[in-house]
């Protein structure tokens, strides 16, 4: 059982990429106070490390070391920049099965999901090395006879990052490839709860021989983020922020950042809804809704939240739903078998029982599942409440747990405003055969990313954002190096 420092150190076959301070500017320091916090496993409550609580002082150290390093660091060729993160990339990959370990110990989610995540994340770098050779310019025909106009593009400068702990390693890397490989330097806020992770990264890159000050990672506990984020916002040598988490924060952020006009880059809050319509394969409508709503124990933006299912395939659905679900294992995730580890604390454990609580007392069914499990950790039960309704909380706000809610629809223009009835846009699913109604389905949810006969759109040769309130910008693909250039049109007389 992963319950300590020690217990974490002898299942590591490098246990030096457990750091436990922080790594600013090239070097591993403690806060100027003294400070620490615990790193938690949500699996047992054991206390895996503790870890700097920095304050806004060591940040500015952070931000002044990463102004000093990255105009050298830009200058460099796109090929020398290309080579590191891919010697980051390969370090990663070396190094995947420890940094699985780190993550399920630090998170909760199961072994075999977090070795995904280690390669999802590291396919970041991967693709944005690659992407640094590719970041071309224009040439415009003048206005003038005697005018040439060429367009340059040039990176945005010291980028801030503020990132979540449901993935704690994709998250970071999704936004640190495209600002190091546009020769940004980047420095990173990891959440309170999962700083493990982003420390072993920080580890790897100095390995890779970043240069020192282009990558830094500033770890704080409870109450921490706000004071960086203010750093990040109020600091002229910060030109960009990123940030992926919950929509309200995002717009503290974004009114903060607005004092000194930063660009700003946001991966807020979804609500998606997963459509079922009668024409579907039902099989495989229901593999693709274990994935969507089940992936991370529901506690991924992308999860479906609201899934609509058409009359004639509801109680089909819903059976074989159920049926699937109750083959899945719950339990601590280093354990083998296990489909489902802990929520992250008990807020999320309190959230997920308050929504089953709020649909039972509005006429909601619980066909499956509906309560904690055991006295030790956060463990919630795969959750099917029949019977959902408009008026209960999980159709307008995200549970970010074990609960899929099933909504009956009669009609396609009926479901299509349904699942436009919200703040959010940024993923939506449907299950469909006929050609003409997925080509109209498609084009009438008013989200970012629709998956369309498919649970999974997460990829980095994808643009990942969303619309409406969901954030602001698009990470991974060619775009998602942009958010970290600016453009610079040069007018010249000949
Ligand atoms: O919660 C959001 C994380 C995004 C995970 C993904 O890239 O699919």
């Amino acid at each position: 059982m992963l319950d300590s420092m020690d217990s974490l150190k002898a299942r590591l076959s490098d246990p030096d990429l457990l750091r436990t301070q922080a790594y600013l500017g090239g070097e591993w320091v403690d806060a100027d106070s003294g400070e620490t916090h615990d790193v938690i496993n949500p699996a047992n409550g054991g206390t895996l490390a503790t870890v700097p609580h920095l304050g806004r002082a060591e940040v500015a150290r952070a931000i002044a070391l990463a102004e000093a390093a990255q105009k050298d660091w830009a200058a460099r060729t796109a090929k020398e920049r290309a080579g590191m993160l891919r010697r980051w990339y390969d370090l990663i990959m070396e190094n995947q099965e420890d940094l699985a370990v780190i993550l399920t110990a630090e998170m909760g989610k199961p072994l075999a999901e977090a070795r995904g995540e280690i390669g999802y994340g590291a396919s970041f770098i991967e693709w944005f090395a690659e992407e640094a050779k590719r970041i071309y310019g224009e040439t415009i025909p003048g206005h003038q006879a005697d005018k040439r106009i060429t367009v340059i593009k040039q990176p945005i400068g010291v980028a801030a990052a503020i990132t979540p702990w449901n993935f704690p390693n994709a998250m970071i890397t999704r936004k640190a490839a495209p600002a190091l490989a546009a020769g940004c330097a980047f420095i990173v806020r990891p959440a309170e709860s999962t700083p493990l992770s982003a420390l072993a990264l920080g580890e790897l890159a100095d390995r890779a021989g970043l240069p020192k000050g282009i990558l830094s990672v500033v770890t704080s506990g409870h109450g921490g983020a706000s004071d960086i984020g203010k750093e990040f916002c109020e600091n002229h040598a910060v030109r960009k922020l990123s940030f992926t988490g919950s929509t309200a924060v995002g717009r503290i952020l974004l009114r903060q950042a607005a004092d000194q006009v930063m660009k700003c880059s946001m991966e807020l809050g979804g609500n998606a809804p997963f459509i079922v319509f009668d024409d579907a394969d039902v099989d495989a409508a229901v593999e693709g809704a274990i994935i969507c709503k089940f992936r991370n124990n529901g506690q991924t933006c992308v999860c479906a939240n609201r899934i609509y299912v058409q009359d004639g395939v509801y109680d089909a659905f819903a059976k074989k739903l159920a049926e699937k679900l109750a083959t899945m294992k719950v339990g601590d995730g280093m354990e083998d078998g296990v489909a489902f580890g802990p929520l992250i604390n008990e807020a999320a454990v309190a959230k997920v029982e308050e929504h089953v609580a709020d649909a039972v007392a509005k006429g909601g069914t619980v066909a499956m599942g509906g309560a904690r499990m055991g006295n030790d950790g956060t463990f919630f039960e795969p959750t099917i409440v029949t019977d959902a309704t408009s008026d209960m909380l999980f159709a307008h706000d995200e549970t970010f747990g074990p609960l899929a809610p099933l909504f009956r629809f009669t009609d396609e223009d009926e479901v299509i405003a349904l699942a436009n009835d919200t703040i959010f846009g940024l993923a939506s699913y449907f299950y469909a055969k006929d050609l003409s109604r997925v080509y109209k389905v498609a084009e009438a949810l008013e989200y970012g990313i629709v998956g369309v006969n498919t649970g999974i759109i997460s990829t980095e040769v994808a643009p990942f954002g969303g619309v409406k309130q969901s954030g602001l910008g698009r990470e991974g693909s060619h775009h998602g190096i942009e958010d970290y250039l600016e453009m610079k049109y040069i007018c010249m007389t000949v």
